[in-house]
């Protein structure tokens, strides 16, 4: 080894030195990026950016505050750093509106991380960007059609059925508050397992069986992870040569196996089932009839099945869960919204044979308003993301938004935001009555995004929460335990809302 100084700690203190310094007129240099373009932002700090310690604090929270503290100042948008990269917080609704939808072309993918090479299941619809995504979406979006989702329901329906059960049973043996999260999960994992794979998890009986621990997985950030996320946000090429991976190599293995079972299986036998995997399975067939596999979206691979399939079950059973677990909630906070609700489901239900249907639910309409009003006060994802693909003018601001740019809208900042809701803070589903919804302007709420990438699975999640209420609020009676522990903060490790401690309710049987 060659020494400069004649002494190795010498050397190493000094190249040390040197390395320090280099990174830290890096950062500098990086953190005057909104200040060259002109663009008001918030003040960074090293080595986090805007962001406090985002392994200790939820960064969907703290992007809130930044909403509010550019609303308070007049901004339309500013600049902020998130560790390294210069993204835009857009306030203003008209270009949240622009960005979202009308001028969309310009912000068609997420920037989200990919690597094609060593982690293909991450390679899915919420993910991939271009052509390939859009050409998928269309294949994709009539898996949620009406007639599909009916066709889906009474699977639904049946896993309810389980989720009312366990609940009578906990209630007649045992008097103790349940961690209403995990049991929704089950209920969750349950309804996305049978409609994205055909497959009865049983997370009733087996609460740690295979699909409830890698579930889990998905949704948890461990330190490791979170590092990891802040590497390929800032340096993808470098992620790319690390081969870190989107989804943790055992959770991918499983889901692999799950599917490539499942379809073999399902060929073999001549076994036919109303779910998505086998609408994957008829679009995949219709593509080997039609062309050869190009991976531009337009014909599906088995792993690209794979990753459609990893990516409802992923997307739909946490979110799922825990909306329904903010609704219940809210609901136990608040008896007097509880009573209305449960009036009307036994309205309704008695209307229709007192079969929970399809049609039923749809009829109850001041519950889908407190599902719209959990949805604006703890809406599980809090934030939208975007990147521009080319370079965009904003209309009347003196302002272009570079190629490459990062975008994020922040949802709670506009479904707090007292300009757009009086007494935010408060629990008020009557906002979203028929009349006051026409007059809504949609960019105030979006719990399930907007434009062309919004959430496909919108309305299969609405049916899947209504379900969950509608079996839980037939039959029992809830409160809030003292083991809540209150005020609700948010878990910085969770990658949808989800609070600290967990949602401790009481059941009474009605
Ligand atoms: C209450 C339940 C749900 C909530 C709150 C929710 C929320 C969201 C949000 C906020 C987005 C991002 C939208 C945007 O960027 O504009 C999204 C995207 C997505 N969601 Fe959901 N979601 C839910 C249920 C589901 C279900 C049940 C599925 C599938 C079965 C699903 C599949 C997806 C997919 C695939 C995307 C990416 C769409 C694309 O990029 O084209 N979600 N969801």
């Amino acid at each position: 080894m060659v020494l400069y100084t004649g002494s190795f700690c010498v050397d190493l203190l000094a190249v040390t030195t040197a390395l320090v310094a280099v990174a830290y007129a890096y950062f500098k240099w990086t953190y005057q990026y909104w200040k060259r373009q002109n663009v008001p932002y918030i003040e960074p700090r090293i080595p986090f950016g805007s962001l406090r310690n985002p392994f200790a604090e939820s960064g969907g929270e703290q992007i809130m505050e930044f909403y509010k503290e550019a609303k308070s100042k007049g901004w339309k948008y500013c600049g902020i750093y998130s560790v390294l990269t210069p993204t835009l917080l857009i306030v203003d609704l008209d270009l949240i509106k622009l960005v979202l939808s009308k001028d969309f072309q310009y912000f068609t993918d997420r920037g989200a991380y990919v690597n094609e090479r060593d982690d293909p299941v991450g390679c899915h619809l919420f993910a991939i960007g271009g052509s390939k995504w859009r050409n998928l979406r269309a294949k994709l979006t009539p898996t949620f059609t009406s007639g599909k989702l009916k066709s889906m329901f009474q699977t639904l329906v049946d896993c309810g059925l389980v989720l009312e059960k366990y609940i009578e049973q906990n209630v007649t043996t045992n008097k103790e508050p349940v961690d209403i999260k995990n049991i929704l999960a089950c209920f969750s994992t349950d309804v996305i397992g049978s409609c994205a794979f055909g497959l009865n998890c049983n997370s009733f009986k087996d609460p740690n069986s295979a699909f409830r621990k890698y579930g889990n997985k998905i949704f948890s950030i461990s330190k490791l992870r979170g590092l990891q996320m802040m590497i390929v946000t800032s340096f993808p090429s470098m992620g790319k040569v690390l081969g870190i991976r989107q989804v943790p190599k055992d959770v991918a293995d499983f889901f692999t196996k799950v599917v490539q079972d499942t379809v073999t299986y399902r060929e073999k036998n001549n076994v036919m089932r109303k779910d998505f995997l086998q609408l994957l399975i008829d679009l995949r067939r219709d593509d080997e009839a039609g062309h050869e596999n190009k991976g531009d979206g337009n014909s599906l691979s088995m792993e690209e099945m794979v990753a459609q399939s990893f990516v409802f079950f992923a997307a739909g059973f946490e979110t799922s869960a825990s909306t329904t677990t903010f609704a219940l909630f809210e609901l136990a906070t608040h008896p007097e919204i509880q009573d209305r609700v449960r009036a009307e489901i036994n309205e309704v239900l008695a209307q229709h044979d007192n079969q929970i249907s399809y049609d039923s639910i749809n009829d109850m309409k001041y519950l889908g308003q407190v599902i719209d009003e959990t949805m604006r006060l703890r809406s599980v994802a809090r934030l939208l993301r975007r990147v521009c693909n080319k370079d965009y003018k904003v209309p009347g601001e003196d302002l272009v938004i570079e190629k490459g740019t990062r975008v994020i809208v922040s949802i709670r900042g506009t479904q707090y935001d007292e300009e757009y809701w009086e007494n935010p803070q408060e629990f008020n589903p009557d906002r979203f009555s028929e009349e006051k919804k026409k007059n809504m302007n949609q960019y105030t709420h979006m719990p399930f995004g907007q434009g062309p990438r919004a959430c496909i699975g919108e309305r299969f999640g609405l049916m899947q929460v209504k379900v969950g209420l509608t079996c839980l609020l037939r039959k029992f009676k809830v409160n809030l335990s003292e083991k809540t522990k209150l005020p609700l903060k948010m878990s910085a490790s969770s990658v949808v809302a989800s609070a600290e401690g967990g949602i401790w309710l009481n059941f009474e049987k009605i």
